[in-house]
């Protein structure tokens, strides 16, 4: 790992958005100036229903957090929504259009985009070629335009200059023509997100951005992401850390066997019962970390901290059942 992409970036205090339901919270609570709005999306595979959603709405210019226990389905949802996978039934729009059907490249080219592994294949492209990978509408792939090579040279030519000044950004330049597979798992995540940034999108969706994460990488990343709201970016992220998402969500969607059984700002849905039961369940005697599988063994000092708080909010729920 380099030096200078450890080098945590100076944080900037930013205010939360708040603000940004219509009505009484709980599942399916409509937003103010919605981005993605998804109805009825169910999807089976065998006798297991994965994903089974009545209606969610996902507000524009905030980070949202869609967490939940392990096969709670939020990957199956992810993949449904950028059309990685297909539903067995349900629609949703993106920005007032439906997506439903939409290829995934389609599904990229009208500015949602979602970060994707790096698989085996990719970690044999170099950090520059990853780069180009996610650019829109490149000329040198249509027949007409192919004929003619100046056309896409000059495309090409402008792709190069767009992904090196990303590359930058993400201090990764110096990495430019590095096989993708000798970074670090912490310089992964940042060559997908500047990978997806390659396309202008105005969704950004990040699957577990920290796993795999250096600490020494984890303040650089929550700075990016704070960086794409501030630029003007909707973020939809699925994450197992409970402290980032405290830290950076706006807003909070939990999934647990496939619905949305609770969400809010990361405050109040972290104290809601449904999130602790989803979370618990029947293991009322494990804590948190060790459900997600985020913490094994002795807990850090905030992972402490949240089950503490978890604690505390099932004693307040009890005695408030004790007393009706
Ligand atoms: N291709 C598939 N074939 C069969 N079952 C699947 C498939 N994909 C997902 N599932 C099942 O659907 C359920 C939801 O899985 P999904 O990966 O969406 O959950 P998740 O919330 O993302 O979990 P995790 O946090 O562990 O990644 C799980 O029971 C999983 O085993």
């Amino acid at each position: 790992m380099s030096s200078d992409a450890a080098t945590p970036t100076t944080p900037v205090a930013r205010v939360k958005s708040t603000g940004l339901h219509k009505g009484e919270i709980g599942p399916g609570v409509a937003k103010v100036d919605p981005i993605l709005v998804a109805d009825g999306v169910k999807r089976t595979f065998g006798g297991l229903t994965a994903v089974d959603v009545d209606h969610l709405e996902i507000p524009r210019n905030a980070i949202t957090a869609l967490i939940g226990p392990n096969g709670a389905g939020k990957t199956t949802l992810f993949n449904l929504l950028t059309g990685f996978d297909k539903p067995d039934q349900g629609s949703w729009a993106f920005d007032g259009k439906s997506l439903s059907g939409v290829p995934a490249f389609k599904v990229s080219q009208r500015g949602q985009v979602r970060t994707f592994q790096l698989t085996k294949s990719l970690g044999l492209l170099t950090v520059l070629e990853n780069m180009k990978l996610g650019a829109q509408h490149q000329r040198g792939e249509k027949f007409f335009s192919g004929l003619f090579p100046w056309l896409w040279r000059a495309q090409e030519a402008e792709f190069d200059v767009k992904a090196l000044e990303l590359l930058k950004r993400f201090k990764l330049d110096t990495k430019k023509d590095d096989f993708a597979a000798s970074l670090s798992g912490g310089q992964r995540k940042l060559l997908e997100m500047a990978r997806a940034l390659m396309s202008d999108p105005t969704l950004v969706m990040l699957d577990e951005p920290m796993a795999g994460v250096n600490p020494a990488l984890t303040q650089s990343l929550l700075e990016h992401i704070l960086n794409l709201k501030d630029q003007g970016m909707t973020v939809l992220f699925v994450e197992h850390d409970m402290h980032m998402v405290r830290h950076i969500a706006d807003w909070v969607v939990v999934m647990a066997e496939g619905r949305v059984v609770a969400e809010g700002p990361p405050a109040d849905v972290m104290k809601d019962p449904a999130v602790i039961d989803a979370y618990l369940g029947a293991h009322q005697d494990v804590d948190l970390g060790v459900v997600t599988g985020r913490y094994e063994g002795e807990l850090s000092n905030e992972a402490a901290e949240l089950v503490a708080e978890i604690e505390e909010a099932q004693a307040d729920a009890g005695q408030q059942k004790g007393k009706e």
